[in-house]
């Protein structure tokens, strides 16, 4: 049976103000998945993300991490954030070293490993991300694209078993995005389970394994790629637009075409359009 690595059961979360941000969220995350939370602004993605290690506590409800209740005392919050390493939507949140090299160095100091392994966790996670040479730069002059890898490198330096990014690749341009999602899957490769949150809805196909909808707090929908985008009225619920190739078949079908609109990526869909036309 495929492990469970995170899990949140019955998991809600009201804001002192009131604002229920969450309501019975309940997800399985297996080991190794590639997992994306989508939702329009204000659903609950950051409340969610904050509770994957322990920096918010439920109001009610409680996440699993490989099947043990995150406990809020200190040593085991500890045990859960070296197990679980969030990358936050603005780098400026993360990022706040003098060098690229020492906050790099941040994470596997706390843990308190010796210099030569922080030394070695340094050039490892930089030489990942393909930021090696930076080291001695200062984060705040370095450009978003490089501030969000040198983000992702300082979580990776910690060596956590699932990442959790909050729009990995919001304001990046496309080389910035494809140099963002080629660190995920080689992260992932090794094994890392990722879950990221996005609006991106063609980053997220290409991306993602299976998709958690989340609206006011509530999961509504979940599944893979085809279930969800095939979708359209949850797609407009959740002020999300389906990808051009998925609008493309709708289109044809509208026009009489004999096509599979749940056919998502670029070669299915050529490969539909010139089925159709034979047909
Ligand atoms: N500190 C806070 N106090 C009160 N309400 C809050 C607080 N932070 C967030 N909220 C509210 O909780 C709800 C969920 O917010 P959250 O930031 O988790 O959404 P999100 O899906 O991450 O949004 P976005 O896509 O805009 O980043 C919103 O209604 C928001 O106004």
């Amino acid at each position: 049976m495929e492990q469970i690595h995170l899990e949140t059961k019955n998991l809600s979360f009201t804001y002192p103000d009131g604002t229920q941000a969450l309501k019975n969220v309940n997800i399985q995350i297996k080991k190794g998945e590639k997992i994306a939370i989508m939702g329009p602004n204000g659903a609950g993605k950051s409340t969610l993300f904050s509770h994957f290690n322990g920096l918010t506590e439920p109001t009610s409800g409680h996440v699993e991490i490989d099947g043990e209740k995150i406990v809020f005392e200190r040593d085991e919050l500890l045990k859960v954030r070296q197990k679980v390493g969030i990358v936050f939507q603005d780098p400026n949140d993360q990022l706040f070293a003098p060098t690229v090299k020492e906050d790099v160095a941040f994470g596997p100091m706390n843990l308190g490993l010796e210099y030569d392994e922080v030394k070695r966790r340094i050039s490892e996670s930089l030489e990942m991300v393909g930021m090696s040479g930076f080291e001695d730069k200062t984060p705040h002059h370095l450009s978003g694209g490089q501030q969000k890898r040198v983000a992702i490198a300082g979580i990776v330096a910690m060596r956590p078993e699932i990442m959790i990014l909050d729009e990995p690749t919001a304001g990046l341009d496309p080389e910035g995005v494809d140099k963002v999602l080629d660190i995920l899957n080689n992260l992932n490769k090794e094994g890392i389970s990722i879950v990221i949150s996005s609006h991106d809805i063609e980053m997220v196909n290409h991306f993602a394994d299976k998709i958690y909808v989340l609206y006011d707090g509530q999961i509504i929908a979940s599944g893979d790629k085809h279930q969800i985008f095939s979708d359209k009225e949850l797609l407009k619920k959740a002020h999300l637009k389906a990808p051009v190739t998925t609008e493309i078949l709708y289109k044809l079908k509208e026009k009489g075409f004999d096509v599979d609109t749940e056919k998502i990526s670029i070669d299915e869909t050529v490969e539909e359009i010139i089925k159709s036309k034979k047909n």
